[in-house]
């Protein structure tokens, strides 16, 4: 049993807490009923002892499981994790989804995986991570009575993403305490009507709307000021052609679109611009949560 979920990147500039999409770059877990609790972790957080014990993942794990069953069970967990945590690519929205389509299928429950996005709304209120993580592609979501409504569009493979990863982890809970408590009628205006064109430019396949469509004015500027270099990261990924260059979530990563030619030469700049960031070029992911059972 090996269930994956890939990273997100959400917000994508305006769409604050409801847009978001998936890219190629994977957590995976195994696991199987064992006489013992055990935890192998490799590549993220390999060499982090904490998550050894009592992980995020395996207290959700746990919820779901004797939720399900009403019986304690001991499982032996392989992690193989490509997320870097707390860099702004969903890491903790991948665990979420994971650990709870982990326990389902442990417990010998198949649900849908819009019931799997519902119950990981309880330990992430937005749902621009979950949505992605769950259903791959590109999500615009919203939450009514609990739940996420959301519309999807797959992303076409001539178009590539370019994550920009600095050393310098930002918590997300922490990042929204960076943001003001309320918003001028303007800049409310603007947020809306640039997700709103955003949302369209995607649909319509119109790539070169984005760099247009894809500015902010409720979260960047102060989260970006954490960490100035940003601002130079996206100066450069739109001199070099990006069809849109946005922070990543809560950061610290930076998210560029390319098309697919003019990838690796973006790449290559920010690479030597940046040395001490990570540039990893990936394919968009359309496939949210994958259970190979
Ligand atoms: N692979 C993982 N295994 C266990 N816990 C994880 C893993 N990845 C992330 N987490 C948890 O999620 C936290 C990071 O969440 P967050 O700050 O929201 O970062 P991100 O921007 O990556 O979503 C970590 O501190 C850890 O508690
Ligand atoms: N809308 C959220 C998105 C957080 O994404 P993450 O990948 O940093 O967890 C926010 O901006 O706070």
């Amino acid at each position: 049993m090996t269930i994956s979920v890939p990273a997100t990147s959400a917000n994508l500039g305006p769409g604050f807490d409801s847009l978001g999409l998936a890219v190629d770059l994977r957590n995976e877990v195994e696991f199987h009923p064992s006489k013992f609790f055990s935890v192998s972790i490799k590549g993220e957080g390999e060499n982090n002892p904490r998550l050894k014990g009592n992980n995020l993942f395996v207290s959700i794990f746990n919820d779901h499981y004797n939720r399900l069953t009403q019986k304690k069970q001991n499982f032996k967990f392989t992690f193989y994790n490509q997320i870097p945590m707390s860099r702004g690519l969903g890491s903790s929205s991948a665990v979420i989804v994971s650990a709870i389509a982990s326990a389902h299928e442990a417990a010998g429950i198949r649900v849908s995986k819009r019931r799997i996005l519902n119950h990981a709304l309880f330990y992430e209120s937005h749902p621009d991570n979950i949505t992605p993580a769950v259903m791959g592609g590109f999500n615009a979501a919203t939450v009514e009575k609990n739940k996420v409504f959301s519309q999807r569009k797959h992303l076409p493979t001539y178009l590539k993403a370019i994550v920009t990863i600095p050393n310098k982890p930002i918590n997300t809970l922490k990042a929204r305490t960076l943001l003001p408590k309320s918003y001028s009628k303007e800049n409310a205006i603007y947020n809306l009507s640039h997700t709103a064109l955003t949302v369209g430019a995607f649909f319509n396949e119109d790539w070169e709307m984005l760099k247009l469509a894809a500015q902010d004015r409720f979260h960047q500027k102060a989260r970006m000021k954490v960490l100035p270099e940003l601002f130079s990261v996206q100066k450069l990924a739109y001199e070099s052609g990006a069809l849109m260059s946005t922070l990543s979530g809560s950061g610290s990563t930076f998210f560029s679109m390319a098309y697919d030619e003019d990838s690796a030469m973006i790449a290559n700049k920010l690479k030597q611009k940046f040395p001490d960031f990570i540039v990893k070029t990936l394919d968009f992911d359309n496939n949210g949560l994958v259970i190979e059972r």
